[in-house]
């Protein structure tokens, strides 16, 4: 599955090994193993020689590895971890400027962390850089920044969070939507990955075990909506046969833009699926 179809990212803080372990079975798309803000300052080196542990192992998904902020005192032996241990994609917290991805060492993907005013302002900079797999909304971090009060509809957020997916989408990157802290909350839960879906956001990062099935769900395809799609293409194939170049389909009207939303959908049943 490539990252353009990942429906959940699982945070897992690096100095907790059950955790680690778990990590492996949840059926998450791709994990995220933190050595920051999970991670206590004086537990920083156990952290780090865990991940390197776990990323020795064979993992059924992708692994990414995100690192301490340049300019913090684990910066450095963080990114000589991510170059000895080489994870699938090193994750920047708090990127504010692309320029802080060009000193960056090693040749793996580069998910830069949205979460500050001045990183949304930038975003459309940032997700541009040529080693930017993607942006990653970082809501804790941009609600602190921002000092928005609490809104379970993220209305304080909306904008900062459509930004984000407007700059990925504009370079063809992939925003992944920021996580729900209240991992007692599934339904909340669900309302947040369908706001987050309507948004245009790929999928979600997630931080417990009780949320990765509802995300692969809620940002996945049903069988409802492939079969819809392959019923939009039997209508539009039906009506370039007879030499048109729109259809109709339900009522609506169907020009090639919906054509490769359909396709697109059903390409992420399959791979869904597989
Ligand atoms: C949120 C938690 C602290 C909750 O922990 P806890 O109450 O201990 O959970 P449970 O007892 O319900 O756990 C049940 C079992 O599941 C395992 N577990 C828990 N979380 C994970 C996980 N993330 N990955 C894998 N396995 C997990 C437990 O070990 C239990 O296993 P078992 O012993 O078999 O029963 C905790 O879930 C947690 O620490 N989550 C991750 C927190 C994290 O990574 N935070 C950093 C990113 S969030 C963020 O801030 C993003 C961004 O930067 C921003 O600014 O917004
Ligand atoms: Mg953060």
């Amino acid at each position: 599955m490539t990252s353009l179809t990942w429906r959940s990212v699982l945070y897992v803080p690096a100095d907790n090994l059950r955790a680690l372990e778990k990590a492996q079975t949840l059926g998450a798309d791709a994990v995220l193993l933190d050595l920051e803000d999970a991670v206590a300052p004086e537990r920083k080196r156990d952290a780090r020689g865990q991940a390197a542990a776990a990323l020795a192992q064979a993992w059924p998904c992708p692994v990414l590895l995100r690192v301490n902020a340049p300019g913090t005192p684990w910066h450095h032996e963080d990114l000589e971890l991510a170059l000895a241990a080489r994870p699938d994609g090193v994750v920047l917290p708090k990127v504010e400027d692309p320029q802080q991805l060009h000193p960056l060492p090693g040749e793996w993907p580069l998910w830069a962390m949205i979460e500050t005013p001045l990183g949304v302002l930038r975003a459309p900079e940032i997700a541009a850089h040529g080693r930017a797999a993607g942006l990653i909304a970082g809501t804790n971090d941009l609600a602190r920044a921002l000092r928005t009060r609490p809104d379970p509809e993220r209305r304080p957020l909306l904008h900062a969070l459509s930004s984000v997916v407007l700059a990925a989408r504009a370079h063809g990157k992939v925003p992944l939507d920021a996580v729900y802290n209240n991992v007692r909350d599934p339904e909340g839960f669900r309302r947040e990955c369908r706001q987050g879906r309507d948004l245009g956001f790929a999928g979600k990062t997630v931080i417990h075990p009780l949320q990765v099935e509802p995300a692969n769900q809620e940002f996945g395809v049903t069988d409802a909506e492939a079969e819809q799609a392959r019923a939009l293409l039997a209508a539009w194939e039906e009506a370039r046969a007879q030499g048109r170049s729109v259809a109709t389909f339900s009522g609506a009207l169907v020009e090639q833009m919906h054509v490769d939303e359909a396709r697109e959908v059903l390409a992420l049943y399959t791979r869904s699926a597989g």
